[in-house]
């Protein structure tokens, strides 16, 4: 075979029949005897179906990555854009201090004496900074232009959206406590009582001796089963938390408050909401309360401020209901209508702009996402050693969490630090059996959901929301949660831990354990938590964030582990660890 004579040639401009001519592309030939590579353009970029083709099928194209592929599948949350976010971060960068708010100097105190005592450099936290702010301001430009229309003032509405554990409660509480002070200055029924009462007074010292009983005992406060705020929260658990703190503050600020939730009997109940000497501040769970409010609509006549905390829980399908009545007969007197929650879902989102389309969102620049001082390891249950036992991955983990904090105080069991962890499953029948199934692995494990007594489920969740001392964290120093990976009980993706289970006569010292579902994942203020264990993998986003959110409250560290077997969604795991690594808001 011998190349041909005229490859060095130029090639002729013309055929012999005068047509022009042009190298044939399409030609089997086209690429040969070239003088030069004479490339003319860049090589295409091969479809995917011809990259299909010429594997056989056996490789899959590469897309470029894109951010957040599964969860776009499910997208559960409303966006908050970017713009947004840093709008606010650089509004409420220049509030530094409890004193730069117009609180009364009553209420002011009592957040270094109540609700914060003990802790040492004070700082209002995000939403504190952004809400307190505009729920003492009068009210938004759109209500004034109304209420001046009208010549009644509007109610104002108001959403505030910021990350769990970040001070929401005092968020609404400091500035509702703020009214209700200002208003009792210029109620006329609570002045005409304070002149019976002075009245009174007078009288009891003229007729000192007289026999006859004291008229006023007979006349009720006006307040009384009328309370000014309302607060409605989903769970009992949640009406003593709430109840306690507005109770602390109640020392120092001097209002009435009651709380009702079926834990309490029908007597407690009667007592609290009709006591004699009146009740301001009502916190409740929304089906009591609208349920009394059936047989007695007064109770809501006179609500001036109505709080819906965890309001993603209190407007869906199991709560709407009774929430929205509540709402509906408060609205005639109602002057601020308040929601709350950590995550703003879709639903919400859409429910909430047609039903209040004035409502105003007060949303920190952080929403929806998880702070990036809490860790998530993954468990692979379907590697050595568990094969697929996913209730044994979850006993190893916990050996492994309580292991390390014998090994920061060794040999010493009173002093090491008890460790509190949080076990999250999907489903109230699961609780039980995996609380079991730990006991008898010698780990210290109670079983919380809706069938747990009520005053059952107030105790055991105290051993992990109590935490003493109180005090600002130090976040830096605290190296029983080091962010390395050689930290004994981290449990870093796709490496199995190296002990198994020990047998059941071992116990594991300085170790609480709680198996619970959904009910315990909202709101609950688990500061002492630093381990979440996440035993079956979250629905959606919204439940990540509000189980994650037990742990890593109010700048604390933490850490979560999610245990995934073959049937979970890996590739949503993989994102929300993407996502909270790179400190990303969550869709
Ligand atoms: N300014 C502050 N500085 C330090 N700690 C604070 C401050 N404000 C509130 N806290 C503390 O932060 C903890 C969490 O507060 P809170 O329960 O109100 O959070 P949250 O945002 O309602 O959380 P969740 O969304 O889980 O309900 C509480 O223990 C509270 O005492």
């Amino acid at each position: 075979m011998s190349l041909s004579p005229k490859v060095s040639r130029p090639p002729a401009k013309t055929t012999p029949s005068g047509r022009p001519v042009g190298r044939r592309t399409n030609s089997p030939f086209a690429g040969m005897n070239q003088g030069s590579a004479d490339i003319r353009r860049e090589p295409r970029a091969r479809s995917e179906a011809e990259v299909k083709r010429s594997s056989g099928g056996r490789e899959r194209p590469k897309k470029a990555k894109e951010p957040f592929h599964a969860l776009k599948m499910q997208k559960a949350l409303s966006a908050v854009s970017y713009g947004q976010r840093t709008s606010i971060k650089a509004k409420i960068s220049q509030t530094e201090s409890f004193d730069d708010f117009p609180l009364l100097p009553m209420v002011k105190d009592s957040i270094a004496t109540q609700a914060l005592s003990g802790m040492v450099d004070l700082v209002p936290t995000p939403i504190q900074r952004l809400a307190i702010p505009v729920l003492l301001g009068n009210e938004t430009r759109a209500a004034r232009r109304r209420s001046s229309a009208s010549g009644k003032k509007a109610m104002e509405q108001f959403l505030l959206a910021a990350e769990t554990g970040s001070g929401k409660t005092l968020a609404y509480l400091l500035p509702v406590l703020d009214a209700i002070k200002r208003a009792e200055v210029m109620d006329t029924e609570l002045e005409a009582q304070r002149k019976v009462q002075e009245e009174e007074e007078e009288r009891k010292k003229a007729n000192f001796h007289a026999l006859e009983p004291p008229p006023l005992s007979n006349i009720p406060h006006p307040t009384t089963g009328r309370p000014r705020a309302i607060i409605l929260v989903p769970t009992s658990e949640l009406v003593t938390q709430v109840g306690n703190l507005t109770k602390l503050l109640s020392h120092t600020v001097k209002f009435r408050s009651g709380l009702i939730s079926s834990a309490y009997s029908g007597k407690v109940i009667r007592n609290r909401l009709f006591a004699p000497t009146g009740i301001d501040v009502l916190i409740s769970t929304p089906h009591l309360l609208a349920s009394i409010s059936e047989s007695d609509p007064n109770i809501l006549s006179r609500v001036s401020h109505l709080i819906i905390d965890e309001a993603d829980s209190l407007l869906d399908r199991s709560f709407a209901p009774s929430t929205s009545t509540i709402i509906d007969k408060s609205t005639p007197s109602l002057e601020q209508l308040i929601l709350c929650s950590a995550t703003i879902p879709r639903s919400l989102d859409s429910y909430l702009r047609k039903r209040f389309p004035d409502m105003r969102r007060l949303v920190t620049p952080n929403l929806h996402a998880i702070p990036r001082r809490v860790q998530l390891g993954v468990v692979d249950v379907e590697k050595e050693p568990y094969r697929g036992n996913k209730i044994l991955a979850c006993a190893d983990t916990i050996w492994s969490i309580g292991k390390a904090a014998a090994e920061h105080a060794p040999g010493d069991s009173e002093r090491a630090e008890t460790k509190r962890v949080l076990v999250f499953v999907n489903e109230r029948e699961k609780t039980q059996e995996v609380a079991e199934y730990l006991k008898s692995k010698g780990i210290e494990a109670v079983a919380l959901n809706r069938d747990t007594p009520e005053q059952r489920q107030s105790e055991t969740l105290s051993a992990f929301t109590t935490i003493q001392p109180k005090s600002v964290p130090q976040t830096s120093n605290d190296s029983s949660l080091s962010t390395s990976s050689s930290g004994s009980n981290y449990i870093p993706l796709n490496r199995a831990p190296s002990t198994v289970t020990p047998p059941p006569r071992r116990h594991l010292p300085n170790t609480k354990v709680l198996v619970t579902t959904d009910l315990g994942s909202r709101g609950i203020d688990t500061l002492a938590v630093r381990h979440v264990i996440l035993y079956d993998v979250p629905h959606s986003t919204i439940d990540f964030i509000h189980r994650l959110g037990r742990t890593g409250r109010m700048g604390r560290r933490g850490r979560g582990i999610v245990l995934v077997s073959k049937n979970d969604r890996r590739d949503v795991v993989r994102e929300v660890k993407e996502g909270m690594f790179k400190g990303q808001a969550l869709i």
